[in-house]
């Protein structure tokens, strides 16, 4: 169980706080360069102690009685195999090196990720490559639709990759992951360390072919197993159970994968078709008084229901402001959970939040004048502003609120918000602010405005 104060830094769940992960990595690669240089030291002397110990050695060899002849030669014989050499063995046995690593590594040890956050990693990465339909492989190489990154994932990300799809019973793309492993394993002496070998990819490939109903296949992929490490008598066991299997084996109908996307799906996709609309863009000069000295770039989304699209709301300065405000304060985003009626988190929902009272500085209160001159309302009784920063894959499942957000940030790929019952988009432009009705004229909720977050797939996603 994660303490509370573990759950909170839940690192895949925002951006922002990644970000001084690099820091800490910094740190730790310094700390093991710091140990080679140590290791290094260690070796420059031993290799002096014995070149300085050879040549009389060798000498003396010549001719062993003409040199413990000398009482002087023959008393630091004595003295040298009764003291240094057992001091020598002292010095290399100390593990001086190893401690001091250890040590400086357990100052780091809290900083780092837990298996939750990995686990948070790993959902977001399949959250990905499911909403957008990626192909494992490519997105593995560092094409993420279409656009070529500069890193990839290894083998080892991949593999992490397959074994959460194998935990989930997702078979189908659980092999994806493994095969795509395979193909990248690379024998060096990294992997060696990791204790990552490619039969344990070989193996779990197996087995998620044997849960496909193709032991034929399973057999195969375990013998390749076993080839690879042939004195493991349990592989070698599982390689002749799933032998019979293989042979009693009937054809069954194999599971299709997938199914239909859904309206979220082909949304954030981009694959809405797009009807010719009678929709217009204007300046509003008319909402407020205030609105004819400094008119608001409008564009409508929607008339019915009303989604209108505010251009150039937030500069950049009031951004890089309410950044700073929030910086340190971002928590993980909660859900109320109408069957535990208490606040939860969610796999709905992965951003961190920030609350800011309108008053925290003059630019909230700047940015509150401006949405009651968008809106036209009465701001007192508002719930106070949220900024939220979306984390690896982050999103915001299908709900219903009211009714205006604003972008912090242009987001390279994914990001969109999605108004999937009424097939409308809206792609995350920095400065924009996004306002819609969820209540219809009487007063009931407009299921027309239901909404979502679409995964970020490149970028980092800044709201308020
Ligand atoms: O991030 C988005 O695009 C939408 C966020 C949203 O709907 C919300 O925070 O309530
Ligand atoms: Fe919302």
């Amino acid at each position: 169980e994660p303490s509370e104060g573990n759950e909170e830094k839940s690192f895949a769940i925002s951006l922002a706080s990644m970000v001084p992960l690099l820091d800490v990595e910094k740190q730790l690669i310094e700390i093991l360069e710091n140990y080679v240089k140590k290791l290094e030291d260690k070796v420059v002397f031993l290799k002096a102690l014995g070149d300085e110990m050879v040549e009389e050695n060798l000498e003396s060899l010549k001719d062993p009685e003409g040199y413990v002849s000398n009482p002087l030669n023959s008393f630091r014989l004595i003295r040298r195999l009764q003291r240094d050499w057992i001091n020598i063995e002292a010095y290399i046995i100390t593990h001086k090196e190893e401690n001091e690593y250890v040590e400086a590594m357990a100052a780091h040890h809290k900083q780092m990720p837990t298996s939750i956050d990995l686990q948070d990693a790993v959902e977001g990465i399949d959250r990905l490559q499911t909403v957008y339909d990626l192909e494992i492989d490519a997105m593995a190489n560092g094409i993420l639709n279409g656009k070529q990154y500069k890193y990839r994932l290894s083998s080892l990300d991949r593999y992490t990759m397959g074994v959460h799809l194998f935990d989930q019973k997702r078979y189908q793309d659980a092999l994806f992951w493994l095969y795509s492993s395979i193909l990248s394993y690379q024998n060096n002496s990294f992997n060696t360390v990791l204790d990552f070998h490619k039969t344990k990819i070989f193996e779990l490939y197996a087995e998620s072919l044997l849960e496909l109903n193709r032991p034929k296949d399973a057999l195969t992929a375990i013998s390749r197993a076993a080839e690879l490490n042939i004195f493991d008598t349990r592989l070698l066991k599982r390689k002749n159970d799933i032998e019979m299997l293989a042979k009693t084996h009937k054809l069954v109908p194999q599971e299709q994968r997938g199914g239909e996307p859904t309206d979220f799906q082909l949304g954030c996709r981009g694959n809405f078709s797009t009807i010719p609309s009678k929709l217009y863009c204007i300046y509003n000069t008319t909402t407020t008084a205030f609105l004819r000295l400094a008119p608001f770039k409008m564009e409508f989304l929607s008339l019915d229901p009303y989604i209108a699209l505010y251009h150039d709301v937030l500069t950049d300065r009031e951004i890089v402001t309410l950044k700073d405000l929030v910086k340190t304060n971002l928590k993980r985003a909660t859900v109320f959970d109408k069957y535990q009626q208490k606040n939860t988190i969610n796999h709905e929902r992965t951003a961190k939040i920030s609350w800011l009272p309108d008053d925290s500085s003059n630019t909230t209160l700047g940015i509150i004048q401006k949405l009651a001159d968008m809106t036209g309302l009465n701001t007192s009784g508002w719930e106070p502003m949220q900024i939220m920063n979306y984390g690896l894959g982050g999103h915001f499942k299908e709900h219903f609120d009211f009714f205006n957000f604003s972008e912090m940030s242009d987001v390279e790929q994914g990001g969109s918000t999605i108004f999937p019952n009424i097939r409308t988009v809206v792609s995350p432009r920095k400065g924009t602010a996004l306002v819609w009705y969820n209540l219809d004229n009487a007063l009931n909720a407009d299921s027309r405005t239901l909404h979502a977050a679409c995964p970020v797939l490149a970028g980092s996603k800044w709201g308020a």
